[in-house]
Formats: structure tokens, sequence, C-alpha cells
């Protein structure tokens, strides 16, 4: 919380509250101990499922110990809201926190900011209520100390600025170590997206710093309080771009109880572990959507047209299936289910042809005999002739090694030349030996799912710097989530993949949630507005359709341009991190990836002990200094940044523009760009 300036005349006031806090904090350490103490019931026997019980219950129990941890620099209330008299039950005045505290006799202390009487706490204003009288609003130290209080009073005709006044000192909190949660200061359209219900999906399109991710860390920790059950059969999983973004939010759901929340990479959600590497184009063509058709078709050619009929003997009977009977089954079979279960069903479909010959000679076969006709030598040679089986493996191999079969397959979805780029160069001599690209484990799920239907389905699925993912990776998506409901976060101008797909509708129909509601989100709190207006000037090149964010905050210097030379380029960035460490918080040197480690490098013999982000996941946790790739700065924020060399970031990839308007976005106080060479056209 923010560190607030104590009014005099409240000082027995706040006492009293400090008073509070203290039984607050004893009465959850007392939830903690009796969960901690209770015996978890045994069941006898050791089946499965015994096993699986037992094993769950001990899990649930470990998981609810751990939520009601009283963390250390973790507030555990940080409003209070006075009702009128009368509006609830027994209290006119309630706390509210990150979870619920009660005094052991069924009386809360802690109201859970999730349950619908805290409502109010984010929405009610002067002119609607919502039966508030007063809002208060806690400060805190860095180590959880009640520090102050600001009373809001609702009633009154005029407005007052103290909730901005709150807020900004809430965003200019200097960072050390990773996000923190904004449960104190959730604004009113972030609130809506919060606590939009669990279907249909939710897509929203945000500028930088409009607190996208942080709306999506609240939205799970609201649905775990609101649909617990339902979510807890399937799970919820948040996907980010990579390991030192996941790193950098990997507290804001603990310090909100939610313990159970997996947050991983697409790649480690989707992908296998990638033995190959794709050249550029080959890479964005397997990441095309065409691929899926172009799948279909390989694997459905696999089919073949049976060539005789079959003979199945039985003592002295015999019984023929004709070709042309076989043809019918296997052409009505063809593409209604997945291949595996149509190989099954075409065992079975001849099966009960034979068993109506038999049938039809006075004999009365059950279902047995039904099976052992499926499995009999004729019906395996058959299935083996005109519905072979096969591994995704071995239809990928085919694909990328055999020229004509990827130009039968591709037909009129990919050009010759695009076939080129797909053929490997040297293709490995069988699909057992083939090594695979992340492109490639991507189409080997996707024919995972064309041949068996992959069951697992996730309760909720939040997707955030979604505006990245290719087509082939939210239709792998889309498959673990078949039943549950997603939120999607992201900001097409920010997109720096080669393969991203443009428009939030292209995105949500890969992902099959065309019904998603469509947000926008464009108060940007993280970034002042001088800034966010110089980083605008490359919109109109990168993302000409959206609107112009606006900055809630300005701050007086918060940009600084400095052209240097050559020689005074590495002198002026030293200098630049020197001067951004005078001030509190974090400060990043942001240069294009294949500088970094030259200026980390110089950094370090200047004497500035800076970390390398990327090296070890929690730099962020220990050092103020860090030396941060171009690459790895989107979703990541400091207190002050330096950008090196503009124009390497932008030459660095194809979409270089967009990574430099990801870069320039990343300051909350203060930014220094510093240039040997001109800035690109736009900001100059
Ligand atoms: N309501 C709020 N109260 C306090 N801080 C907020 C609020 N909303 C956003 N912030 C802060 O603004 C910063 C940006 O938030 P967040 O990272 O969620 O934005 P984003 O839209 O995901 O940004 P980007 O597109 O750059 O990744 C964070 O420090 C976050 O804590």
């Amino acid at each position: 919380m923010a560190e607030t300036t104590l009014n005099p005349a409240s000082t027995a006031e706040l006492e009293a509250e400090r008073v509070f806090l203290a039984e607050a904090k004893a009465a959850l350490a007392r939830m903690h101990q009796e969960v901690e103490e209770r015996d978890v019931p045994l069941i006898g026997g050791e089946d499965n499922d015994e096993r699986f019980t037992n094993e769950a219950n001990e899990r649930a129990k470990k998981m609810r110990t751990q939520a009601l941890l009283d963390l250390p620099d973790v507030p555990l209330f940080f409003g209070l809201l006075d009702y009128e008299v009368g509006t609830i039950e027994d209290l006119d005045q309630i706390h509210i926190g990150r979870r619920h505290v009660h005094d052991g006799s069924g009386v809360p202390l802690v109201i859970d900011w999730r349950a619908p009487v805290s409502v109010p706490f984010y929405r009610a204003t002067r002119s609607d209520r919502q039966r508030l009288v007063l809002r208060r609003r806690y400060g805190f130290s860095d180590h959880a100390e009640l520090t102050g209080f600001e009373d809001e009073s609702l009633i009154g005709a005029v407005e007052t600025d103290q909730a901005d006044a709150f807020l900004r000192a809430e965003i200019e909190r200097p960072r050390t170590g990773p996000m923190r949660d904004i449960v104190a200061t959730i604004q009113p359209e972030q609130d809506d997206l919060v606590r939009a219900a669990l279907h249909p999906s939710v897509c929203v399109q945000g500028a930088p710093g409009t607190g996208k991710t942080a709306v999506g860390l609240h939205r799970v920790a609201y649905l775990l309080y609101t649909e617990r059950e339902r979510l807890s059969r399937g799970g919820v999983v948040i996907v980010g771009p990579n390991r030192s973004f996941l790193s950098y939010i990997r507290k804001v759901l603990p310090a909100l109880g939610e313990v159970d929340v997996r947050q991983i990479t697409i790649d480690e959600l989707i992908s296998q572990p990638a033995t190959a590497v794709d050249d550029a184009e080959a890479a964005r063509l397997k990441s095309d959507a065409r691929m899926a058709l172009v799948l279909r078709r390989a694997l459905w050619s696999h089919i073949g047209v049976p060539a005789e009929g079959i003979l199945y003997s039985k003592g002295s009977q015999r019984y023929r299936v004709h070709d042309y009977e076989l043809a019918e089954i296997v052409s009505a079979l063809r593409e209604s289910t997945r291949y595996a279960p149509g190989r099954d069903a075409l065992a079975q479909r001849v099966a009960h042809a034979v068993l109506v010959q038999m049938e039809r000679r006075g004999e009365s076969p059950d279902d047995r005999v039904q099976n052992a006709v499926a499995r009999s030598k004729p019906v395996k040679a058959l299935l083996d002739a005109v519905w072979p089986k096969v591994v995704p493996e071995q239809v990928l191999h085919r694909l990328l090694s055999d020229a004509d079969f990827l130009s039968q397959c591709a037909g009129e979805e990919f050009t010759a030349a695009e076939c080129a780029a797909l053929l490997w160069q040297k293709p490995a001599r069988s699909w057992k030996s083939a090594k695979w690209s992340a492109a490639d484990t991507l189409l080997l799920d996707e024919l995972n799912d064309l041949i068996e239907r992959d069951s697992g389905s996730l309760g909720h699925l939040v997707l955030d710097e979604a505006q990245d993912l290719s087509a082939m990776q939210l239709r792998a998506l889309s498959r673990r989530c078949r039943t549950g409901s997603a939120t999607v976060l992201g900001d097409l101008a920010q997109a720096t993949t080669p393969w991203a797909a443009g428009s939030w509708a292209q995105v949500l129909a890969h992902l099959e949630k065309p019904d998603a509601v469509i947000a926008e989100l464009d108060r940007g709190f993280r970034v002042p507005e001088q800034i966010i207006d110089f980083a605008a000037k490359l919109l109109p090149q990168i993302a000409p359709t959206l609107g112009t964010p606006t900055g809630v905050r300005t701050i007086a210097d918060a940009l600084t341009v400095i052209a240097t030379d050559d020689q005074t380029f590495t002198e002026t960035l030293i200098t630049s991190c020197r001067a951004a460490l005078t001030t509190e918080g974090s400060v990043a040197l942001i240069a294009a990836d294949d500088r970094v480690t030259t200026l980390y490098d110089a950094l370090l013999a200047a004497g500035l002990k800076p970390a390398l982000l990327g090296a070890t996941e929690d730099e962020m946790d220990t050092t103020r200094l860090v030396c941060v790739p171009a690459t790895l700065a989107k979703g990541l924020e400091f207190d002050s940044v330096i950008v090196a060399e503009p124009s390497e970031i932008v030459a660095a990839e194809p979409r270089g523009l967009q990574r430099l308007y990801v870069v320039l976005t990343r300051a909350v106080s203060s930014l220094r760009v510093v240039h040997a060479t001109p800035l690109p056209e736009s900001l100059g």
C-alpha cells in the first residue's frame, strides 16, 4: 500500500486500527493452525481410487494451509466500508482484505474483496453511493505495518480526487522485486472485467500499462472464489510469453490467497521440447492456419479403397463381404469420426455385415462373436490395407520429406514456393529418427488430435500477450480448453511475432471462442503521459487502427532523449544508470539482444553490479539494476528505464518497430533514450 501522510487528529483511531489488525492477524494464525492440526481422513485399502482420494485430501489440506499463511509483506486488509445503518446484518463497518478472516465464532473480521458486499469499495461514487457513507483506504509500509489511512466521505455533491491521489501513490511506490497485486486500487473499468462471469470468455485489448496482466490475475482469483468447485475439476492455467515474465508475476496470486494455479509458458503447455530449428519462412508457414487443412488431407490420404472383398470362415461356413460393400462402409466412416476410432469402427461394421449373414442363415451370434470377427485375420488384413495404423510423426515425416505428397496435400492452400520452403533440406531416414522444431511439435499435436481426440479440458485459461500467438498455437490451446472459458489479454500494437494473428476476431476464431466479449482498456496507469505520447508516435505505422492511449499521470521530466556519438555512447549509458540508481526503485537498461551483454560488461566494469535478465529467472527479485534484452522486455516494468540505441532494436527483427514500442513503454517514472545513430523517423 502507499505510504499515506498521517492525519494527526486520527492518531487514536489509527491506534485502534492497529489493535484491530493485530487481532485479525491472530485470528488468521488460529485459522491456519486449525487447518494444519486437522487430521486428513485416510481411507483404508490400496486400490487406485482409494490412493487417489487420499492423495487429493492431503493435497487439499496442503493448499488450504498455504492459502491461510499470513504473508509477511502483504497487509491483511486495505480498506474499510462504512455502510448506512441496517444495510448489513449486525455490521455497519467492514474491513476489506485479500481473504476472509473470522474470529472463531463466525463473526467476520475481514471480508474477502471478492465478496459481493465488497463491490462498493471499487464502484461507489457520490452520485451512486450504494448505501455507503464512508470509504477508508489504508496505507502500509513495505513490511505491512499500518502507517495511516484516508477517509473519503460519500455524502455530499462534489467528488474529490482522493481516490486518484491514492491510486497515483500506489502506482509510483518504488518497485522492488516481482509484480504486486492491485487489489486496493482496482479501477471500475478493470473491476468490470475482473468480475465478469466465467462464461462467455473475455478478450481484452489494452494499450501498454492499462492493467491487462493485473486484470487477468485478479480475474483468476475472483473466478476461483465464485466458481471454485467447477474450476477445480479442470484447473486454471495462466500462459505467459516467457519464464522471466512468469517469474515477475508469480507472487500476485499467492498474495491473494490463491496458491493452486499453474503459470507456464506457451511452449511448456503445448509443445514437446524442440530438437531442431526452422528457418524463418518455414516457421512462419508451419504456424499458419492453412497447415490444419493440409495435415487433415495428409492424414486421411492414408485411407485406401478396398481392392477386394473379405472372406470370413467359421467351421464349414464361409461369409463374404464384397469389395463394393466394404467401399461403402469405408466411405461412410471417412472423416465422420477421428482416425483411430474410425479404424475400430470399420472393424466393427465389417463384423456386423458378417453377423447379418449369420443371422440370415439361422444362427444367433452375440456380441462376443461380433468382437471375434472384428479381431479376425481377414478383417485385420483389411484394416492394414485400407485404414492403416498411423502415428503423427509418420504422417508429418512423410509430408515434410516427400515433395509430391506435400504438393498433393497442399492443394491450393500453399504455392509451389511455399511448399519448397516447407520441405526439409535433408530429411531424416525414418520418422523415428526425425528431429522436430517447435513449430513441428504443434503440427504433431494437431495430428494427434485428428487421430485421437485429446480429452483434456481446462476449466479456465488465461492467455497473456495473446497478440503474439500463432494460429496453430491457438488451435492447440483451444483443444486443451474445449469446454472451459478463456481470458485473452493483449495489445495488437505489441505483436512482435511474424505469425501474429492480426485481429482479435481471428485470435478468437482459432481459439474457438467466437462468442467471447471483446473489451478495451485505454487508461494507461504505468506509463506517464509524456512517455506514452512519445511511444505512440509509432502507432500510425505499427497499428493504424488502434486509438491513441492516454496516460493517467504526468511527471515532470519523465522523458529525456540524449543524442551521443560512438565515443560517448557507453559512457552516457553508464552515467544514466548511475543517475537512475540515485532515485528509489528498479532500473532497467534495455538494448537489442546482440548489444546487451557488451553493455552489461561495461556496467560491471564501471562497478555498478547489474544483473542480466534471463540468466536465472529471478534477477528482478534481488538486483535493482537489470540489463534487459529487448526481446525479454514484454510485460515487464521498471521505475526507471534507459533504452540504448532504438535503431538497433528496430533493425534486429522484422517487427522491430513493434518491439521498440514495447521497450519504450516499460517505464513507470522516467525514460531516457540514448542514441548514437538517428532515431527511427517517426520518433524524430
Ligand atoms: N488499478 C490499478 N492500481 C494500481 N496499479 C495499477 C492499476 N492498474 C494497473 N496498475 C499498475 O500498472 C502497471 C501495468 O499493469 P499491467 O502490467 O497489468 O499492464 P498491461 O496492460 O499488462 O501492460 P503491458 O501491455 O505493457 O504488458 C502495473 O504496475 C500495475 O500494477
